[in-house]
């Protein structure tokens, strides 16, 4: 008998536990990944594992039933590994499939959806949902107008109407009881009273408020399929282990989820073998005991960490579009799929405003090393894209580009009041006082660019009077001037061949007479950043795209000038 232990780590000797007074039993032969017992243990056996990765992962790959005997907070882990290679164990979950609201508009959406989980036999997935079609914005919505209308008038609020009726009309057009939401209906509308009551939306509130659609889709959905004759079970994501922090709207994962998650989902399903349908976006504050969410678009991280809690061969993220693309397909309808991505790549692009994947979700998959594969649900045979740890960069050059919008860019100049050191530390103890983030930086001796992103989805939105009160903390040792209206093209790429990347684009800039503000090449070494005014973006992005996506010709030119090394490694350029 064999365990990988992938990254776990053993800290302590194993005990046959059906003789738990017998010495320690050494397993035959040992290392860090893996343990190897003689033959004629096959009985239980207790392991004392240091968390380092979900035991379940170990226990998938190596046959093995896992089952943690202890609470999901401490370091160290009693685990019982029963040798039962058995059929429920064979024939464990198998992937991650994560459906968006794009792939979940309407009924006849969430029957194709139904028909495409039940068609791959050989697949036994745990199905994540997000809310249904635009129920999240709608909700937000209801609440916003709650807070005004007055208790008497939340009834006639448009967007409680509009979700009430998407909600019952898809549940009768599939033929499934009311009753698997018709509770939540009300207590919706109760919620929408109370925030007329008291006049207020605060952060926890519209968690709860926006809770509500993922926990309507997924039981609409579970109770279709068991409509169906396929065995599914709905989990609410607060009750399965996922624990946050307690910021709401944009909570992080914490550790203790993986092994939580593991325990519960594996638990039920060797009990009682039915599809997990587990509502996306949504977490419980390790604190508050509260619903919080992940952020928008949080539904993807919510998938690869159940991928990475279960241990689980491929995560699979099913969208409206092709896989990821060579560029957001509203700015330009001409974008390709991208077959392949390292998760640096895909992360970068998410975390520089590709809406396509939540800038947070690579990291649970990157940990984990399980790939993820983008696939649309309205065209399940396209390829779609996969995104694993490498790949062959050999030809690699350009592989997308992402635009975000309203940026609002400082140059800060010093007036050499302090030294190199004290200057760069005392600008960003301002940011870090303040709570700003900071997106892209350039940096020479004496002055720095950075953008600031206003319109940040994950975080909390700038404020004029903060950002004046940032310029007034500035211009105590430097000159100070402040730029809104700017755009970050990210070129995501080989930035082995960043020559190559620069010249084409900058060729392409000038023939279009634009002037690039600002550049950037993060330590991640897959992207460029240029910042350009947000008037003239879209513009570039299509002359990018044409250049490096649908031109044969590969660079053959050389552009002089305009941009050089800064100190720190990164390349700036100002006009
Ligand atoms: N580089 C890109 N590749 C693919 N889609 C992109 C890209 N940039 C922006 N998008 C947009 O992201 C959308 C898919 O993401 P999202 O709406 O979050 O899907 P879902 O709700 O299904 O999770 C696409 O419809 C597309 O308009
Ligand atoms: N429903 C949430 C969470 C989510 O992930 O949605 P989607 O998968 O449709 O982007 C939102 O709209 O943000």
């Amino acid at each position: 008998m064999a365990i990988s232990l992938q990254s776990c780590n053993v800290r302590s000797a194993f005990q046959n536990s059906s003789n738990s007074t017998s010495p320690h039993q050494l397993p035959s032969s040992f290392n860090s990944q893996r343990l190897t017992f003689p033959k004629s243990c096959s009985s239980t056996l207790k392991l004392h594992l240091t968390w380092g990765a979900s035991v379940a992962a170990c226990a998938r790959r190596s046959r093995l039933q896992v089952s943690c005997n202890k609470g999901v907070d401490g370091l160290v882990q009693e685990e019982e590994c029963e040798n039962r290679e058995s059929n429920e164990v064979d024939k464990g979950l198998t992937c991650v499939m994560k459906f968006g609201g794009s792939s979940l508009a309407s009924a006849e959406r969430m029957r194709e959806v139904a028909d495409l989980v039940c068609s791959f036999p050989d697949e036994r997935p745990v199905v994540v949902l997000s809310a249904m079609g635009k129920t999240t914005n709608k909700l937000l919505l209801a609440g916003e107008k709650a807070v005004s209308c007055g208790v008497s008038n939340t009834s006639e609020i448009d967007e409680l109407g509009f979700i009430k009726h998407l909600h019952t009309r898809t549940a009768e057009e599939l033929g499934i009881d009311q009753s698997v939401i018709s509770g939540h209906l009300t207590e919706l509308e109760q919620l929408l009273k109370g925030i007329a009551m008291m006049k207020e939306l605060t952060l926890r509130t519209k968690d709860y408020l926006v809770s509500f659609g993922e926990c309507m889709s997924t039981r609409i959905f579970a109770a279709y399929l068991n409509k169906l004759g396929v065995k599914a079970r709905q989990y609410d994501a607060f009750d399965i282990g996922i624990i946050t922090t307690d910021d709401f709207t944009n909570a992080d994962i914490l550790e203790a989820t993986y092994p939580a998650v593991a325990k519960c989902l594996h638990g039920d399903w060797i009990k009682d073998p039915a599809m997990p349908i587990v509502t996306g976006f949504l977490g419980k504050g390790w604190k508050s005991s509260a619903i919080t969410t992940l952020g928008r678009g949080g539904s993807d991280l919510t998938a690869t960490t159940i991928g990475k809690a279960l241990g689980l061969p491929e995560i699979q993220v099913w969208k409206d579009v092709d896989g990821v693309l060579t560029c957001d397909p509203s700015i330009y309808s001409g974008a390709k799929p991208v077959p392949y991505l390292t998760f640096d790549e895909a992360a970068e692009l998410a975390y520089f405003g590709a809406q396509v994947l939540h800038p947070q979700s690579m990291r649970p998959a990157r940990e984990g090393d399980i790939p993820v594969r983008v696939k649309n649900s309205y065209n399940p045979k396209a390829p779609g894209t996969l995104i694993t740890k490498t790949r062959d960069m050999t030809e690699a050059i350009l592989t997308s580009i992402v635009l975000k919008r309203n940026v609002t860019m400082l140059d800060i100049v010093s007036t050499r009041m302090l030294g190199q050191f004290g200057f760069l530390a005392k600008v960003f103890s301002i940011f870090e006082e303040l709570g700003i983030s900071v997106d892209v930086v350039a940096t020479s001796e004496v002055s720095i660019s950075l953008t600031l992103d206003p319109s940040k989805f994950w975080s909390r939105e700038l404020i004029q009077q903060e950002l004046d009160h940032v310029v007034e903390e500035l211009e105590k040792i430097a000159v100070v001037n402040l730029l809104h209206g700017r755009s970050i093209i990210s070129l995501i790429g080989n930035v082995q061949r960043s020559s190559l990347i620069l010249e084409k684009a900058f060729n392409v800039l000038r023939s279009n007479g634009v002037n690039v503000q600002m550049i950037s090449q993060g330590a991640s070494k897959v992207n460029i950043s240029l910042i350009v005014n947000d008037s003239e973006a879209e513009k570039c992005v299509k002359a990018l795209h044409q250049s490096f996506f649908e031109s044969s010709e590969s660079s053959d030119f050389i552009l002089g000038g305009g941009y050089g090394k800064a100190s720190n490694g990164a390349l700036q350029h100002h006009t």
